[in-house]
């Protein structure tokens, strides 16, 4: 398998960000729905990272809703892992904010439509800085915070998550190759809301990184 050394620059890269659908059972629980058999996935093009210092824009007569997630940065080459490899192809991590158009969402839901826009559009990936594996010993017991104007909006762990990390990346590679850059954002806890222009998102790890993000609308 290559090896990439420069994964502190993940974004610049420009390759893949995966995103995982509702994969907490405590959002399924508020969401009323039941454990689901396989994961949901989704992408958002690398068009839509920004890192801190750039600003959140709210397109134009759109509704952006906050939700906040433990990313995976790939350091290796994947192709059908098995979940016992797969912790070896994980580079390192970073925290990310997956914003999620919900006026596109819910049309794309309701009209069996596609998550493209409601996902990928510009700004929808604001992404902290590389996290580096050492950092993160045991993945799977990181508690995110995530507040908006100072107000606490989302505190979930990932203990919580209904496909672990080895599960995800052995199924994503059984279809599509990981490639050294890609991200994997995992899913968000409860609590996701709305956010406006002039709100300002922090977000983090307890005792970890964090990162804050301005909002702006067109
Ligand atoms: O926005 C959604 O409906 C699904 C999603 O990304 C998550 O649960 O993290
Ligand atoms: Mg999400």
């Amino acid at each position: 398998m290559d090896s990439d050394l420069s994964m502190e620059n993940f974004v610049q890269h420009g390759t893949k960000c995966i995103g995982v659908a509702a994969n907490y059972r405590s959002l399924l629980k508020v969401l009323n729905r039941s454990t689901p058999d396989v994961p949901d996935f989704f992408m958002k093009p690398p068009s839509s990272y920004i890192t801190e210092g750039q600003k959140i824009i709210i397109p134009k007569g759109f509704s952006v809703n906050e939700e906040i997630e433990l990313g995976v940065v790939i350091g290796k080459h994947g192709r059908k892992v098995s979940e016992c490899k797969a912790m070896d192809i994980v580079g390192g991590y970073c925290l990310a904010l997956d914003m999620t158009a919900t006026c596109r969402l819910g049309l794309a839901r309701q009209t069996g439509g596609s998550w493209t826009l409601g996902k990928g559009f510009d700004t929808a990936c604001p992404v902290s800085k590389f996290i580096p594996k050492s950092q993160i010993p045991d993945p799977h017991n990181v508690e995110l915070w995530c507040t908006v104007n100072g107000v606490e909006k989302q505190r979930g762990n990932t203990d919580d998550l209904v496909f672990n990390i080895p599960f995800l990346i052995s199924y994503i590679s059984e279809y599509i190759t990981l490639e050294p850059n890609d991200v994997i954002i995992t899913g968000s806890p409860p609590g996701m809301g709305p956010v406006t222009k002039g709100d300002v998102i922090a977000g983090g790890i307890t005792g970890g990184e964090s990162m804050k993000f301005d909002v702006d609308a067109e």
